[in-house]
C-alpha cells in the first residue's frame, strides 16, 4: 500500500534487530491502552457536554493526532498526567471550523470516525495523513456519509487529501455494510449524533462495539439487535451527550505481541495484567487455545465498566488450526502476529476471508508473506485464505523486513525474531509509536536483557 520511499517522518528510520533472549520471559507487566477505546473517548469528550476525564489513555501516535483534531475543532483537550486527559466539550452539532487541514498520520481510524463527525456539522475541512494512509480507501466513509448531505471532494479513487463540507442539516442514515469495518459503523453512528431521526446501521458480521458502548456512557440512546453474525444498531439522533469518566483498559491488540512471544520462547512464563476482554476484539486468543497454546485468564474484573483480565501465557508446542472468516472481525488486526505463531506449530493452519488485511496500513496479506518468507517460512495465498504447512521446528529467521510503514508488521517480525535460529531485522521501528511507544523496552524488561535494539 505504501511506498517506503515516500516515507514522511520527523526522524529518520530505525531500524531494529531482535534476538533469542538468554532466558524466556517472565513476570508481569501492563501494556499501553486500547486504541480504539482512547480515539472514542477524545471524541466523544469532544461532542460532550461538560468535562471527560479519561485514564490509561494510550499516548501513541494515532491517539495524539486525534487529540490534536479535536483541539482544532474547538474542544479543550488537556493532559493532567501519563495517561490521564481531560476533555472539555461543545456539545453536539458545536464543532468548530478547523483553520488548518487535519493531519491524522497514520490511522485510518482517527481519519474515518473524524469524517463522519465533521459529515454531521456545517464547517469544512480537508483531512490528510501520511504516505500509508493516503493510500487507504475512503470511498467507504464517503458513500454513506454523502447521502446524510455532507459533500467530498478527493484524490481519484477517494483518497486522502479529502476535503468535507458537512451538512446543515443532516438527513438521518440507513445503511448497510457492504464491508465488515467498525470504522465504518462509527463514521456512520457519529454522523446520525447530528442528524434529527433514527440512524440505522446494519451489520452483516458483528464488529468491535466500543462505539456504541461509549454512545450510552455519554448517555445516548442504542437500540441493538442480533441477527446471525451480525447486528442491527439504532442510534436516536440529536441526543444531548454529558460528559462522563473513561478508563481505558488495556490494548489486547497489543497484548498480543508479548503473549505470544511468550508462548513461542523457550522458558516464557509472562502475565499481562488488565486486558480489555470485550467478546469482540478476543478472536485471537480463541485461536490461540485451539492451537494448543497454555493461556490462562485470571482475576476477570470490570474496570471502568469494561471487562478486562491477567492473561498468562507460558510456553509450550502449538498445533496448526483452521480459523473461519467469521472469526476474523473479532482479530483483524492480530493475523501478522498469529501467523508468526503458525510458523512456530505442526500442521497446517488456514485463516479464511482476509480481504480486509489488504487495505489496512500496509497490505498486511502480502507483508505477512513477505516478513515470512525473508526468515524461511513459506506461506500461501489462496483466494482470501492465508496457509501455513509447517512440523513444528522454529524458522530460521535472520531476514531483513521491509515494515512498509505498518506497525503491526514491524511488531509481528521482531517477536519473529525472539524465537527464530538467527536473529530478525526489521528497516523501521517508528511505526510502532502508533499504537506501542515502550513496546522494546518492555519486551526487554520481560526478558531480562536486550534482545532488542537498535542495529549497529
Ligand atoms: O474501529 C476501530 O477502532 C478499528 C477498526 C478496525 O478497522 P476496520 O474498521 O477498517 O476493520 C481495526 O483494524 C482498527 O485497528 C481499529
Ligand atoms: C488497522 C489499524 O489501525 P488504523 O486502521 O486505525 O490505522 C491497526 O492498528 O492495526
Amino acid at each position: 500500500m505504501s511506498n517506503p520511499a515516500s516515507v514522511e517522518h520527523a526522524s529518520p528510520a530505525l531500524p531494529l534487530r531482535a534476538t533469542r533472549p538468554a532466558r524466556g520471559l517472565t513476570g508481569r507487566l501492563r501494556v499501553a491502552g486500547d486504541k480504539s477505546i482512547s480515539h472514542r473517548a477524545l471524541m466523544f469528550g469532544a461532542l460532550a457536554v461538560g468535562r471527560t476525564e479519561i485514564t490509561g489513555l494510550l499516548e501513541g501516535e494515532d491517539v495524539l493526532r486525534t487529540a490534536a483534531a479535536m483541539r482544532a475543532l474547538g474542544a479543550t483537550v488537556e493532559r493532567l498526567g501519563e495517561g490521564h486527559w481531560q476533555v472539555a466539550g461543545r456539545g453536539i452539532g458545536g464543532l468548530l471550523e478547523p483553520a488548518d487541514v487535519l493531519d491524522m498520520g497514520n490511522s485510518g481510524t482517527g481519519a474515518r470516525l473524524i469524517a463522519g463527525l465533521i459529515a454531521g456539522h456545517p464547517i469544512f475541512a480537508v483531512l490528510t495523513g501520511d504516505a500509508s494512509l493516503r493510500s487507504r480507501p475512503m470511498k467507504r466513509v464517503m458513500d454513506p456519509l454523502s447521502a446524510s448531505g455532507a459533500r467530498f471532494t478527493s484524490r481519484t479513487g477517494g483518497r486522502l487529501p479529502l476535503a468535507i463540507e458537512g451538512a446543515a442539516e443532516p438527513l438521518p442514515l440507513d445503511y448497510r455494510l457492504p464491508v465488515a469495518s467498525a470504522q465504518v459503523k462509527s463514521a456512520v453512528l457519529l454522523a446520525g449524533l447530528c442528524a434529527r431521526g433514527t440512524t440505522r446501521v446494519e451489520e452483516p458480521e458483528a464488529t468491535r462495539d466500543h462505539t456504541e458502548n461509549m454512545l450510552r456512557h455519554f448517555g445516548a440512546t442504542v437500540r441493538v439487535e442480533h441477527q446471525g453474525h451480525g447486528r442491527i444498531i439504532e442510534l436516536e439522533g440529536q441526543p444531548e451527550l454529558t460528559a462522563a469518566p473513561v478508563h481505558v483498559p488495556a490494548d489486547p491488540s497489543s497484548a498480543a505481541f508479548p503473549l505470544a512471544a511468550a508462548l513461542l520462547v523457550p522458558g516464557s512464563s509472562l502475565t499481562v495484567e488488565g486486558v480489555g476482554l470485550n467478546p469482540l476484539r478476543t478472536g485471537l486468543f480463541t485461536t490461540l487455545r485451539e492451537m494448543g497454546a497454555d493461556l490462562v485468564v485470571t482475576n476477570e474484573r470490570l474496570e471502568g465498566g469494561e471487562l478486562v483480565g491477567d492473561i498468562t501465557a507460558t510456553h509450550g508446542p502449538l498445533r496448526g488450526v483452521d480459523v473461519p472468516g467469521e472469526r476474523a472481525p473479532s482479530m483483524i488486526d492480530e493475523y501478522p502476529i498469529l501467523a508468526v505463531a503458525a510458523a512456530f506449530a505442526s500442521g497446517t493452519s488456514r485463516f479464511r476471508g482476509l480481504k480486509e488485511l489488504r487495505v489496512k496500513e500496509s497490505d498486511r496479506l502480502a507483508a505477512t508473506v513477505a516478513l515470512l518468507a525473508a526468515n524461511g517460512v513459506t506461506a500461501e495465498v489462496e483466494g482470501d485464505d492465508l496457509i501455513l504447512r509447517r512440523d513444528g521446528r522454529p524458522p530460521a529467521g535472520g531476514g531483513f523486513v521491509t515494515t512498509h510503514m505498518d506497525h503491526r508488521i514491524a511488531m509481528s517480525a521482531l517477536v519473529l525474531g525472539l524465537a527464530s535460529e538467527a536473529p530478525v531485522t526489521v528497516d523501521d521501528g517508528r511505526f510502532i509509536d502508533t499504537s506501542f511507544p515502550g513496546f522494546a523496552a518492555l519486551m526487554n524488561g520481560a526478558a531480562g536483557g536486550s534482545p532488542i535494539g537498535p542495529v549497529e
